[in-house]
């Protein structure tokens, strides 16, 4: 079966399921827009990202990927157009009031305490969920004691439970990296976005990550930004190709790497990697 049809199954629309099934499409936006100053960053970009697929956008340098990301996690506000988590209109929804609607970001490593536990970094990204929390975690035992859970739960899923007790700074740099992620799980949201999840990872790293990322998909919405031509064609459903702040093309890792029009944006000579 290809990843294509995996994702509609994953997202319940296989032929055989009788409960109702969800909104279809996890996020959307519409014509968005992002200024910076006078410059569009972000120029009426269209999305529709399917439930439990993995989406990926890539594009040259300068291409607007990041602030697109920015956009959908609440770190700048769009200009102009609108996003939707699950039918409903977050546009302007603070970014930390969308991680407590399920949209939550993979940290960068420099957001890890380097001095704090595997442990105590996942139950303190556990809390950040409702900030109340994280400001004042000896208000509720009870919020700690289910903090505690999820970060047993999140080391177990990233193999992490050897280095629980390890400070984060003291980990291999692919184990902060999956880290990282777990940090945003600890959130459990229902989409989680990754910015350039293998960047700086030796081959070893990158396949554990490819896997994990894959593995995610199960059960939730994956949105990466990702310059790794092998892993984007690799564990991809769709691929979202920007250029100049627009949406170039957008189809499966197949119909991205044969299509014309990223071949001259990229020079013709990035888009490779093995299609599953
Ligand atoms: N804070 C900012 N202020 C002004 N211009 C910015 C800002 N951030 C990004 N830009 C510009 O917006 C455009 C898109 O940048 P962005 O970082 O979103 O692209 P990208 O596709 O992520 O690039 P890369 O792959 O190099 O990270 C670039 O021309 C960049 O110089």
């Amino acid at each position: 079966m290809s990843i294509h049809n995996e994702a509609l199954k994953r997202s319940g629309h296989s032929s055989g399921k009788h409960a109702p099934a969800p909104h279809p499409v996890a996020l959307e936006t519409s014509e968005l827009t992002v200024a910076y100053g006078s410059f569009l960053a972000v120029r009426g970009v269209s999305l529709s990202v399917r439930r439990n697929s993995i989406h990926s956008i890539i594009g040259p340098n300068g291409a607007g990927k990041t602030t697109l990301f920015h956009a959908l996690t609440g770190r700048v506000r769009p200009s102009a157009g609108s996003i939707r988590l699950d039918d409903k209109d977050i546009s302007h929804t603070r970014d930390d009031d969308r991680v407590r609607l399920g949209i939550a970001r993979s940290f960068q490593v420099t957001s890890l305490f380097p001095n704090l536990s595997v442990q105590e970094n996942l139950r303190l990204a556990s809390q950040g969920r409702t900030p109340w929390q994280a400001l004042a975690p000896w208000r509720s035992i009870n919020h700690n004691k289910e903090a505690m859970a999820t970060a047993g739960e999140v080391m177990e899923r990233l193999s992490l439970t050897q280095v629980a007790g390890r400070a984060a700074g003291e980990l291999s740099h692919g184990q902060q990296r999956r880290l990282e992620v777990g940090m945003a799980l600890a959130a459990r949201p229902r989409v989680i976005l990754m910015d350039e999840p293998t960047s700086g990872m030796g081959v070893d790293d990158i396949e554990a990550m490819k896997e994990l990322i894959r593995s995610l998909a199960a059960d939730h919405t994956v949105i990466f930004v990702e310059h790794n031509m092998g892993i984007v064609m690799n564990i991809s459903d769709t691929v979202t190709v920007m250029r100049a702040g627009q949406k170039l093309v957008e189809g499966t890792p197949a119909e991205i790497r044969d299509d014309p029009e990223v071949r001259r944006a990229y020079l013709g000579n990035m888009i490779t990697g093995d299609i599953a």
